[in-house]
């Protein structure tokens, strides 16, 4: 996108054959084979020659590798070039959120996100796609936004078929993407299992619901979950099997074993282990998530999927909106009396 718009753009990559092949024909053999890539992106596989004089970053590995990618990058950042972290998930262990794990690793950088409903296979073919960046506002953005790191890395980005919003609610931003990928286990699970889009709708839903309330907890804005990063993204990778989440999902639901799910072949799915991290982190604040316990029960713990779904929808009735703080028990909630 930012080449397509005009940037230049140097790309860091692990693999000395994959670099050379996008430098020699504007492909990359290991992902998306098909589609070439704009003229002028320079791969490398020096850190220390992809950094250099750059005026921002857009880290773009899984969840698990970003402590690792920020301290590699971190001796040859330029000082305070803002750093936006594309991953969708919480780390394991600490419960922090990407940012905060880009914070430790690269103190004086501003660190943001960018994060919506962008499939890369759609974003790359042109499919006019929109997406949110999140920074920090300090006072002197606030002054003159259109300074701020978010405002320069949404013109930087965007083009003909690409547009970005711009937040300053970065943690309700990234809890908007790591629960939204849990979901999707969880809209893959019931389709699977043969159930329709009613049952996809609500669990959208409630999902929808439950990152609100867990981003209140952190002191996000409720507004983020009716964005592109909240409701956008959740719709999307509810909606389809091009989501690698709602497809593990999907195959889980058919009753396909883990091991066999895609064919065995390795892909990232990062809600299966984020459902774990989700949980822990609501945990520790108090935040009941039953969806994403329900997902992180069956992926992690061994639960009955039919069995765990029934449990989900006889919990008590609820009253909307939940800021009334109302529950009556379910007819069908174990232990209670059957009415005729
Ligand atoms: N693919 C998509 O449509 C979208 C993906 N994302 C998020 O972007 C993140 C990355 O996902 P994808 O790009 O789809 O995954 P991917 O598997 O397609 O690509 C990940 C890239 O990171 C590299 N990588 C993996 N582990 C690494 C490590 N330890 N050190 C260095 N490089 C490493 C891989 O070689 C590969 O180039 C995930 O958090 C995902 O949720 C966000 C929006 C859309
Ligand atoms: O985050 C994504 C689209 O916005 C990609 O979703 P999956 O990781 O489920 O494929």
């Amino acid at each position: 996108m930012a080449r397509r718009a005009g940037r230049d753009v140097r790309l860091w990559v692990r693999d000395e054959a994959i670099a050379e092949a996008i430098n020699a024909t504007s492909h990359n053999p290991a992902y998306l084979p098909d589609i070439p890539l704009p003229e002028g992106i320079a791969a490398t596989t020096d850190m220390a020659d992809a950094l250099r004089e750059t005026d921002v970053v857009l880290l773009v590995v899984p969840s698990a590798a970003v402590r690792e990618i920020c301290a590699q990058a971190a001796p040859h950042l330029p000082k305070g070039v803002p750093v936006a972290l594309c991953a969708k998930g919480i780390e394991e262990g600490s419960g922090y959120l990407m940012t905060q794990v880009a914070e430790e690793e690269l103190p004086g950088h501003p660190v943001g996100v960018l994060s919506g409903p962008t499939f890369a296979a759609e974003a790359v073919k042109r499919h006019p796609t929109a997406a949110t960046v999140a920074f920090p506002f300090g006072r002197d953005d606030r002054l003159a936004p259109e300074k701020s790191p978010a405002a320069r890395l949404s013109v930087t980005l965007s083009g003909l078929n690409f547009r970005t919003h711009i937040s300053d609610d970065v943690a309700g931003v990234e809890i908007c993407g790591a629960v939204k990928n849990v979901i999707a286990i969880a809209c893959g699970m019931m389709s699977g299992a043969g159930f329709a889009e009613n049952t996809r709708a609500a669990l959208i839903t409630l999902g929808l619901q439950e990152m609100r309330t867990l981003i209140g907890a952190l002191g996000g804005r409720d507004e983020t979950v009716m964005g592109l990063a909240g409701l956008g993204d959740l719709s999307l990778t509810c909606s389809s099997t091009t989501s690698r989440n709602m497809a593990l999902g999907t195959q889980l639901g058919q009753g396909i074993p883990r091991a066999e799910c895609f064919e065995g072949r390795p892909v990232v799915v990062e809600g299966e282990l984020n459902a774990i991290n989700v949980c822990d982190l609501a945990a520790r604040l108090g935040v009941a998530m039953p969806v994403t316990e329900t997902v992180r029960a069956i992926l992690h713990d061994g639960a009955d999927l039919q069995a765990s779904f029934a449990a989900l929808w006889a919990r008590p009735l609820l009253a909307e909106p939940d800021t009334m703080a109302l529950a009556f028990t379910h007819p069908m909630a174990e232990g209670s009396e059957v009415p005729e």
